[in-house]
């Protein structure tokens, strides 16, 4: 992980930057840094302004007000920033009856990269068996790896990625998380809008997050990643008939004193919020009362809060001002 106290000037630092996109909406205040190395996360509910925040610092969008610098430069010279910049976009198709080697060759020309950067590149991503096989007919995941490959060919010193891992299944998920983790570790710094946790865990060194336009202050990644941890169960009742034996049970449970603060009846089951505390065995407790009380379930599990789940309650907790 990066060091930001060993860390020299940041590749990408933004301030007080601020956007109107529609009468409705604004990035507010906005101020943040990546380091060399180091993986900045940009979460947020809908709509929060993530996507205007990365075309704002990839160049595609003019801010407003504040300052965005590339390696000191800012980006409205695109002829010396685009040279420090790789962009990921969301979704971005590729050409019909192209070949993995003929595409990635082209893009080295495109963006005047070393021709012999080719070899190490698709063997970066893990690609050499697919060189002669259409762009069109990989997987997503292999897909998604060809976009970051391209990106990188010129060597930028900041890789700016909107959701990253969005629609790939598992698997193809974590292979790219490894990509984008060497990478890292060569020193690029990387930027990413994201909804999910495990891009999180995986490559973020801290987190901007937003609010309806506003940055969210004092909330650390730890804080992020963390939240809501093990704070709530969600037991299923095995079929509709051990349904209503099933809340009448938890309703028991939420006693004061008791192992459960609050139920709440989600879809074949219910949700049950626990009291503050760490909550390891709790799990394996319950369902163990559960079984002990007769009750048939299907399956029992802590409850994993998005990242916008997480970003309201931070957001409820800095409006009661208590956030710790
Ligand atoms: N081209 C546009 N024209 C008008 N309004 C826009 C445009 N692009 C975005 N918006 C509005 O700006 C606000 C912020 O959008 P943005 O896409 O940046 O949010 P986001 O956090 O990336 O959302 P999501 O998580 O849903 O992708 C939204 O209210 C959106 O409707």
């Amino acid at each position: 992980m990066a060091d930001p106290t060993n860390a020299g000037p940041p590749v990408l630092s933004v301030s007080r930057l601020a956007h109107r996109v529609n009468p409705e909406f604004a990035l507010r205040d906005v101020d943040f840094a990546v380091a060399a190395g180091e993986g900045v996360a940009v979460i947020g509910t809908n709509g929060a302004g993530k996507t205007t925040l990365i075309r704002l610092v990839a160049g595609l969008l003019r801010p407003a007000d504040g300052d965005i610098r590339v390696c000191g430069t800012t980006p409205r010279r695109w002829g010396q920033v685009s040279r420090h910049i790789g962009y990921v976009q969301q979704a971005k198709d590729l050409p019909d009856g192209v070949t993995v080697e003929t595409y990635v060759k082209h893009q080295l020309k495109l963006r005047r990269a070393e021709p012999g950067r080719y070899e190490e590149l698709i063997a970066l991503a893990d690609l050499e068996q697919y060189r002669h096989h259409y762009v069109r007919s990989l997987s997503g995941g292999s897909q998604r790896k060809l976009h970051v490959i391209c990106a990188v060919a010129h060597r930028p010193d900041l890789l700016i990625l909107d959701e990253p891992t969005t629609g790939l299944d598992p698997t193809a998920r974590e292979t790219l998380l490894e990509l984008l983790r060497s990478l890292k570790k060569d020193g690029v710094g990387v930027l990413f809008a994201s909804h999910h946790r495990d891009e999180l865990l995986a490559l973020a060194d801290s987190v901007v997050v937003l609010h309806q336009g506003h940055q969210v202050q004092d909330a650390s990644l730890d804080a992020v990643t963390r939240w809501g941890e093990r704070s709530s169960l969600i037991l299923e009742a095995f079929g509709e008939a051990h349904l209503a034996p099933l809340h009448h049970w938890a309703a028991q449970q939420a006693t004061p004193g008791g192992p459960i603060r609050a139920v709440h009846t989600v879809e074949h089951g219910v949700k049950l919020d626990l009291p503050d505390g760490d909550h390891q065995d709790t799990l394996a407790a319950l369902v163990a009362r559960a079984h002990a009380a007769g009750l048939a379930l299907r399956s029992a599990s802590y409850f994993q809060p998005t990242l916008a789940d997480v970003v309201r309650s931070i957001v409820e907790q800095v409006e009661l001002g208590d956030l710790a």
